[in-house]
């Protein structure tokens, strides 16, 4: 493990999730291989300053399902709503922007698990935009105690099968929590990749959003370029691409809000889906530490 890692980091940086000193053990195995299904973490420094600098500069290894120049959102989308069990009830609700919902995505059971572990996690006021324009409790899901309940494994399996891309493109869950009058003003959902230099895995190009609680009043989600209202109902996941079919360009009716909640409480989750794979990356890693020169 240690030859893995390498010196220390002459650069340094700092640790980015909270469960370092337990996570840096067990994130990799001996191989090498990201042993968490959201590959997300795998990317994030937790001590490991020197693979994830080299990660990033990483080419993608494997394109599926997106070895194509132009990617049909309609298609692929109708293909989930297909491929999803009957009683989950899916339909595509929208062209522009294209976007399908799963009014049953989650049973009763799920949603009342799925919100245990979010507050289990321990929601965080949002302090990275100005609260005009984010106003939310949120918390990743890289905690030991939430990558390692089975609920959330098997959810990134469930989705991993309806769209038909692996988990290593996924980022970790994001959950989310609004009481009275919180909201998120209009906006995309976009990484803004260029400031990361080739950061192989890719813009959002999905966005999956779950509805974890009912709201009395208020928290829909509205695409104001679309005239398109989703309500939040307990257990609903819709999901929309965030690009046009060239993959690197945001697509304008993408745009959405969060609505404030005028009555009850919301809790939601976001989770956001890459066209390429993270753990491409670490394992071209590998290579890389080994033939460059310390
Ligand atoms: O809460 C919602 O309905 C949407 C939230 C959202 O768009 C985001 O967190 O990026
Ligand atoms: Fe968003």
């Amino acid at each position: 493990f240690n030859e893995l890692r390498g010196p220390p980091d002459r650069e340094g940086c700092e640790d980015e999730i909270e469960d370092c000193p337990e996570l840096k053990e067990e994130l990799f195995d001996l191989t090498g291989h990201c042993r968490y299904p959201a590959a997300e973490l795998c990317m994030k420094t937790c001590g490991l300053c020197r693979r994830v600098r080299l990660a990033r500069r990483c080419e993608v290894s494997s394109c599926h399902p997106f070895c194509v120049p132009q990617v049909d959102w309609v298609a692929f989308l109708q293909a989930a709503v297909e491929r999803a069990k009957p009683e989950i009830d899916a339909r595509l609700l929208s062209y522009k922007p294209v976007l399908a919902e799963f009014p049953h995505f989650l049973s009763t059971t799920e949603v009342e698990a799925l919100s245990q572990v979010a507050w289990r996690s321990g929601f965080q006021r949002e302090d990275d935009l100005p609260q005009e324009v984010r106003d939310v409790h949120k918390v990743d899901c890289e905690r030991r105690s939430c990558l390692l309940d089975p609920l959330i494994q098997e959810i990134y399996q469930r989705l991993s099968d309806l769209l038909g891309i692996p988990p290593q493109n996924f980022e970790s869950m994001e959950f989310l929590l609004y009481e009275k009058g919180q909201h998120y003003e209009p906006h995309m959902d976009d990484e803004r990749w260029w400031e990361m230099p080739a950061l192989s895995a890719g813009l959002r190009v999905l966005t999956v959003f779950f509805y974890l609680s009912k709201v009395h009043k208020g928290g829909e989600t509205s695409f104001p370029n679309a005239n398109l209202v989703v309500e939040p109902l307990a257990g609903k996941a819709v999901v929309w691409a965030n690009v046009q079919s060239n993959i690197w360009k945001m697509d304008e009716y993408s745009l959405h809000q969060a609505v404030p909640v005028v009555a009850g409480r919301k809790i939601a989750a976001n989770f956001w889906v890459h066209p390429f794979e993270y753990r491409a990356a670490e394992r071209f890693c590998r290579h890389q530490e080994k033939t460059e020169k310390w």
